[in-house]
């Protein structure tokens, strides 16, 4: 898009989101509690916690929880911001700064889906450097380190998992080789992900609720695909889209879905997205001189693209922070 129409755009969007009233308590199913409860069983075993995020929002870390901070903090922490093939990291010494003054030194950028991702070599190195400069207490003894990976859904964890024992074993999806017989898959597991140093991941259901300091930072986690859609509902994610992708001057969804120019109107931008993608149902309708056939847009499965567009990368990168 040309610099003169960003700037005839300018003055004409939202500059704040109205989330009307909606609440996010209910956002977060209770069976996520459940993974707080075994992740804490598991604690005693593990060397260092790798905590990972999405880089698209990186303000969030999972230990600021007063519900199992107490716990993590004596433990060393590394924060792993995946996807940051998706993140717009032009900022990046910004975000670093600021995760540092919140007491966030250990920081990585991963994109586990790439076949060769310098940073992932750099992980097992990082992590046995942060374990041997913190007191091991009862696993002194112990020669192999075990690290436990904690996250919330869909942020990557099981891709870095499958990632490291690419990079380090040469083997492919994770095969389980703890878990006790009897004991279900979904309690703690091990994971062998480097032969030397003899690394460990404890796999966690790692269903974790954040702190969601607002509903803002709610619907950014839903954006990002971290909650199911249809508790959020998919019309108002499309529309938060929207107005963050105007907000942040990226306009792609313009030439992407052929529309004459950028607009914060979410309806009539789905019934461009709809018309270009021929997602139109025809229904009948009665009129005062008989049946006649209109089209309409189906705005939902427009909504349904464009939300995916945005988080397949194809709206370009963007940092929600
Ligand atoms: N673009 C991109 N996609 C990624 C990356 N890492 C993971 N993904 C994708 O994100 C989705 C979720 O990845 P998973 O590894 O299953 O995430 P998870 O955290 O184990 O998910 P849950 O089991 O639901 O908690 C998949 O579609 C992956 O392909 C990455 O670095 N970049």
């Amino acid at each position: 898009m040309k610099l003169c129409q960003v700037l005839r755009n300018v003055g004409k969007f939202r500059t704040v989101f109205d989330f009307g009233g909606r609440e996010v308590a209910h956002w977060f199913p209770g069976h996520m509690a459940k993974g707080l409860k075994q992740m804490k069983a598991g604690l005693k075993s593990v060397d260092c916690i790798i905590e990972i995020h999405d880089a698209r929002i990186s303000f969030l870390p999972l230990r600021r929880n007063p519900l199992f901070q107490d716990t993590l903090d004596v433990k060393p922490h590394l924060l792993i911001l995946n996807k940051m093939d998706l993140s717009d990291l032009s900022n990046k010494q910004r975000i670093l700064k600021k995760l540092q003054q919140d007491g966030v030194r250990n920081v990585l950028f991963t994109d586990c889906l790439k076949q060769r991702d310098d940073n992932i070599k750099k992980l097992a190195p990082m992590m046995v450097k942060i374990i041997e400069n913190s007191p091991r207490f009862n696993r002194e003894e112990n020669t192999s380190y075990c690290l436990m990976v904690i996250g919330v859904p869909n942020v990557g964890k099981s891709s870095l998992i499958n990632s490291l024992r690419r990079t380090h074993l040469k083997k492919g999806r994770a095969s389980r080789v703890g878990g006790e017989p009897g004991i279900t898959r979904a309690v703690l597991t091990k994971i062998q992900v480097s032969e030397r140093p003899l690394i460990y991941l404890l796999d966690t259901p790692g269903v974790l609720p954040p702190k969601i300091q607002s509903v803002e930072t709610g619907m950014k986690l839903a954006l990002c695909g971290t909650i199911l859609d249809h508790l959020v509902g998919e019309d108002i994610i499309a529309d938060y889209l929207l107005y963050s992708l105007n907000r942040l001057g990226n306009f792609s969804y313009v030439e992407k879905y052929d529309l004459p120019e950028p607009s914060d109107d979410i309806q009539y931008v789905l019934k461009r997205i709809a018309v270009k993608l021929r997602k139109t149902q025809k229904v009948k309708a009665l009129t005062g001189v008989g049946n006649i056939t209109v089209t309409i847009p189906n705005y939902s499965a427009a909504a349904y693209d464009f939300i995916r567009a945005f988080r397949k990368g194809e709206l370009g990168p963007v940092l929600l922070d």
